[in-house]
């Protein structure tokens, strides 16, 4: 079974992320990683972090010579930042009294609405809210990314199964029902635009929604769109919840920080329909082929993927940091108080959608393995050849 960890402080030393399970023959190199890593790191709207943070990879095991080799990868993604750190982050502890009372080092007892911070706080047994956001940070999305890179690359050489991401509202501001939508070849241009929308438009309208808010010292969230071409109909089953291709989506994009909700296909709008008109029908094509008039289910029917492209959206809540402080408690002296407040993004709308296509490429990855098997990318290839030869010519 596929599976992955990740582990590691937003101002550590550096994140680490496990994959488990992946075979051999995928080739990956420290390259990929870090052209995933810097496609994160891009977008309208981001914080001061964002500007010097490099993001250093290391692919510490698994990998030889580009090649995974069957064994668990581990991927480090070292902080840039971490010299500053080194005593307010130290593993072992700081005997020099004269450290702990400079600034850096203060408890945080201005829990933040919106974080983790006032529930960490009680639930760890901790004083100071310093822990659960070092841990709670969207940070550890980076090992995320690295590590749905190395199942991109297994899923496009192991099954040419392609994945793009782009952000389809921020605040507001959404893009229009009819706009195009990109497909695995447009990456340059998303990665062009300052907030990875396909439609120049909209992107502007969005720019300067996150300049007005910025100016009100407010913040933004919004909406990412996934799409996975070329995978097979088949993956994920009906006969068990945790099996759902669809399931497995929406936890894995529910998990990532900030997501507050998740639509397979046209989701939410289905529910406003009729039935005759919610349905995507089933036809031949001109040669031979059976084909769908129309996508709206998000190429996902009974927890199993139906040969169509694979769309997934996530909401974004607006990020919790908000310049013009929210609301709280001093927790130390039980007196009303002004939130903690620290440099921040504006709105992080753009890598969201980079996180969740890393998200999505594992959990695809995932499913399509519980149906092929196979050690290595070329006995997953025959696996799938052989499933796909083996399906009568009147289901194809
Ligand atoms: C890519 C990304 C970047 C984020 N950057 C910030 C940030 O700079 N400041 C902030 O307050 N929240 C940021 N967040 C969101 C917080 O980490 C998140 O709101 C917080 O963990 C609580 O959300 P939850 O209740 O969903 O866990 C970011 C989220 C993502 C996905
Ligand atoms: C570091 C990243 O995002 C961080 C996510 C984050 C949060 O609270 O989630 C808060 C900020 O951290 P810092 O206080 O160190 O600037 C962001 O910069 C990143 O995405 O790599």
């Amino acid at each position: 079974m596929l599976r992955w960890l990740t582990s590691g402080e937003s101002h550590g030393p550096a994140l680490v992320g496990i994959l488990d399970g992946l075979p051999a023959g995928v080739q990956v190199r420290t390259a990929d990683v870090q052209e995933a890593l810097a496609r994160r790191r891009l977008g309208y709207g981001r914080g001061a972090r964002m500007k010097f943070e490099q993001d250093e990879v290391r692919l510490l095991a698994g990998v030889r010579h580009g090649l995974t080799q069957g064994g668990p990868l581990a991927i480090e993604v070292a902080n840039t930042e971490w010299p500053k750190w080194v005593e307010v982050m130290s593993a072992d502890p700081v005997e020099d009294p004269a450290v702990l009372t400079r600034a850096r080092n203060a408890p945080l007892t201005r829990p933040r609405p919106g974080h983790a911070d006032l529930v960490g706080m009680r639930k760890y047994g901790f004083d100071d809210a310093r822990p659960v956001l070092e841990r709670a940070s969207a940070r550890e999305t980076a090992t995320r990314v690295a590590l749905g890179t190395v199942a991109a690359r297994f899923l496009e050489q192991a099954a040419g199964v392609r994945l793009v991401s782009h952000v389809v509202g921020i605040g507001p501001v959404q893009v229009p029902d009819d706009a195009p939508v990109p497909t695995p070849d447009d990456v340059a241009a998303l990665d062009a635009d300052p907030v990875r929308c396909f439609h120049g438009p909209t992107s502007a309208a969005m720019v300067a929604e996150i300049d007005a808010c910025h100016k009100d010292g407010d913040t933004l969230g919004g909406v990412v769109e996934v799409l996975v071409h070329g995978l097979p109909s088949g993956v994920g089953t009906y006969v068990q919840a945790d099996g759902r291709l669809d399931a497995r989506l929406a936890a894995a994009l529910m998990g990532i920080q900030a997501i507050k909700g998740v639509e397979v296909g046209d989701g939410f709008r289905t529910a406003t329909r009729r039935g005759s008109q919610a349905h995507d029908e089933i036809e031949r094509d001109a040669d031979g082929r059976i084909v769908r008039r129309t996508n709206r289910a998000g190429g996902v029917e009974g927890g199993m993927s139906n040969g169509e492209v694979v769309r997934v959206r996530a909401a974004m809540k607006p990020i919790s940091t908000v310049p013009r402080a929210l609301d709280t408690v001093d927790t130390s002296t039980g007196e009303a108080a002004k939130a903690q407040h620290q440099r921040s993004d504006v709105c992080a709308v753009p890598p969201a959608a980079v996180v969740a296509e890393a998200m999505v490429a594992l959990v695809v990855a995932q499913t399509l393995l519980e149906k092929t098997g196979g050690d290595s990318v070329d006995e997953v290839r025959r696996n799938l050849d052989a499933y796909l030869a083996s399906v009568p010519e009147l289901l194809r």
